[in-house]
């Protein structure tokens, strides 16, 4: 493995092979690429097994990079790579990578509808504020599919988000381009974020008008956002909302900053917010327990979190959005939004739809 280190220093391997073998050899490994770095990440555990966790708390004081699933259980564990080889990829932007072009013109199945219903009742009937519906969809993997093309595609495309591509044996093949910090910094500044509300840009630029329906989604995650953080003691400076970009969409989005009174107590921080209502939905544990028990598929890692967790050194970690697992044959697709009593069925639909075009965008001719 040392070889393949020194290899990828010198630059004097085709990265995207290498990638591609690691899936196939089963070597556990994350790559990814922070908004506006110069650079893409790569780390690859090459010895040992990664670690499984079955509580988020557990990750106070650990060091890795994470992939933590909505919920977990026995299928979908928390999972923690321990790189012991980590490099910097110069990231090549004048290079050229085909763009597919894909649309979407679909309506709204019969699983959709049926949850949406079931959804918006709870809603009208004031058994919650707010509550996010999601769903996944199976496109057939075409052939020649390498996902390490459609990992550097999306880092060239969506430069204004997180994106990543993942493989343990416990998790198989995850990669996602997303808009959304959960928890980011280092030393004193630390920063999370309440992002909710999407309109697709206008012309390319930020739309400016938000209808009193995506302000009130994202107040909902600005205030519980701003109430976790007071239960952790934490005063932060707060700045927004205002429009941001997450590809061909914006969102709204208030930032949070602060610094923490105990860096090794990030997994409690972590375990208190998550999942945030832009993925879940308030009240948290009464929305929490509604998805599990009505939505029609299983999140796994979608609407988890992902990315390096180092307390004595920078943190990245993101809401696992705009995503999907790469298996056999398949790719899995997975989108949502938020709902209020007020959501209309065809407009939540389309929202998902352009949500999975962020990746189906990668992919599809
Ligand atoms: C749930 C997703 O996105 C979240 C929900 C949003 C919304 O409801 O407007 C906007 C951004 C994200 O916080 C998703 O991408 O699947």
């Amino acid at each position: 493995m040392n070889g393949i280190e020194r290899k990828l220093r010198e630059g004097s391997v085709d990265l995207l092979a290498e990638i591609n073998g690691f899936i196939r050899r089963g070597i556990s490994f994350a790559i990814f690429h922070l908004p506006g770095s110069p650079v893409v990440n790569l780390a690859i555990q090459s010895e040992g097994s990664v670690r499984l966790f079955y509580d988020i708390e557990e990750l106070n004081g650990k060091e890795g990079f994470v992939i933590a699933p909505f919920k977990i259980n026995r299928q979908c564990p928390l999972v923690l790579i321990k790189p012991d080889i980590e490099v910097e990829v110069e990231f090549d932007r004048d290079k050229h990578l085909d763009m597919h072009s894909s649309e979407l013109q679909t309506s709204p199945t019969a699983n959709y509808s049926a949850n949406f219903d079931v959804f918006i009742n709870a809603l009208q009937e004031k058994r919650f504020d707010k509550l996010v519906l999601s769903r996944s969809q199976d496109f057939d993997i075409e052939s020649g599919f390498s996902p390490a093309d459609v990992f550097f595609r999306a880092s060239l495309t969506y430069v204004h988000s997180y994106v990543y591509l993942c493989y343990t044996p416990y998790t198989g093949v995850w990669l996602g381009s997303t808009p959304e910090v959960i928890l980011s910094g280092e030393g004193d500044d630390w920063n999370t974020v309440a992002l909710a509300g999407t309109q697709s840009l206008q012309n390319g630029q930020l739309p400016q008008e938000w209808d009193d329906k995506n302000r009130k989604e994202q107040e909902y995650v600005a205030s519980y956002v701003r109430n976790q953080l007071e239960t952790f003691g934490i005063r932060p400076i707060e700045s927004g909302p205002y429009p941001a970009y997450a590809g061909a969409l914006s969102h709204l989005k208030t930032d949070f900053k602060f610094s923490l009174p105990d860096n090794k107590r990030l997994g409690t921080l972590l375990d208190l917010l998550h999942p945030t209502p832009a993925v879940c939905g308030l009240p948290k544990e009464a929305a929490y327990r509604f998805i599990l028990e009505n939505e029609r598929h299983d999140r796994c890692y979608y609407s988890g979190f992902v990315g390096m967790i180092a307390p004595d050194k920078k943190t990245d970690l993101y809401v696992n959005l705009r995503c999907m697992n790469i298996d056999t044959g398949k790719l899995t697709l997975y989108a949502g939004g938020g709902l209020l009593a007020t959501s209309d069925l065809e407009d939540e639909w389309q929202e998902t739809e352009k949500k999975m075009l962020t990746m189906l965008r990668m992919v599809k001719n």
